[in-house]
């Protein structure tokens, strides 16, 4: 298959609006991989394919969470985290998608996690940042990114995690753990720059 090819599969699964929302986040990951020193080609891909599920019916998503090894936890959160692992499952057995650093930034594209590579980063931040997003903080969010990755991403994380709290809603726990990682990384960073 084809980048067209692939553009127009990706296209057919979503509705125009969440097709703008991934062309944005397409244009903004290879932005940002080309500031920051991350993989075009890759950053272009996972952006394409990091929604490819999220507008399946919810009944689809969890047949294929509950019968394909993928991890169960998520059945006992939002239903919102559920399109990122299974996307990932899908374009792999639709589209031979078989590169494991596109099929993590997929995966982690909603949650983060710990250790994010730098592709993680960029598809998750180009997620919070492309054009058509509009929420409180978005405007700081993009001010951060013209310079630094993790300080705009801990900014979103921050975001994400005290809007879940103001909701009073379970948060799955990984948004936490990519969190702290993030702030410890980035007060060891300073703490050796100041040497
Ligand atoms: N750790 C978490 N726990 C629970 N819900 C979360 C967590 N992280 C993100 N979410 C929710 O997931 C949703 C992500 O939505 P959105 O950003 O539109 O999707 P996408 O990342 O697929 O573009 C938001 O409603 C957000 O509150």
């Amino acid at each position: 298959m084809n980048r067209e090819e692939l553009i127009e599969a990706t296209r057919r699964q979503m509705p125009e609006k969440r097709w703008r929302h991934v062309q944005g986040v397409v244009d903004t990951a290879v932005e940002l991989a080309d500031r920051f020193g991350g993989n075009r080609d890759q950053a272009w891909l996972a952006a394409l394919l990091h929604d490819y599920t999220k507008a399946w019916a919810t009944d689809r998503m969890e047949r294929i969470l509950r019968e394909e090894e993928l991890p169960k936890e998520l059945l006992e959160h939002d239903k919102e985290l559920w399109h990122a692992h299974v996307g990932a499952w899908v374009v792999r057995r639709e589209h031979g998608i078989d590169d494991e650093e596109v099929l993590d930034a997929i995966r982690y594209h909603t949650s983060g996690r710990e250790r994010m590579t730098l592709l993680d980063k960029i598809v998750c931040l180009a997620d919070y940042i492309e054009p058509s997003r509009s929420f409180p903080g978005v405007d700081r969010l993009r001010e951060l990114a013209k310079t630094n990755l993790d300080d705009a991403l801990l900014a979103g994380f921050d975001g994400t995690i005290r809007a879940l709290v103001e909701q009073g809603k379970v948060i799955f726990p990984l948004t936490v753990l990519a969190r702290n990682d993030l702030l410890l990384t980035i007060r060891s960073s300073a703490k050796g720059n100041n040497k």
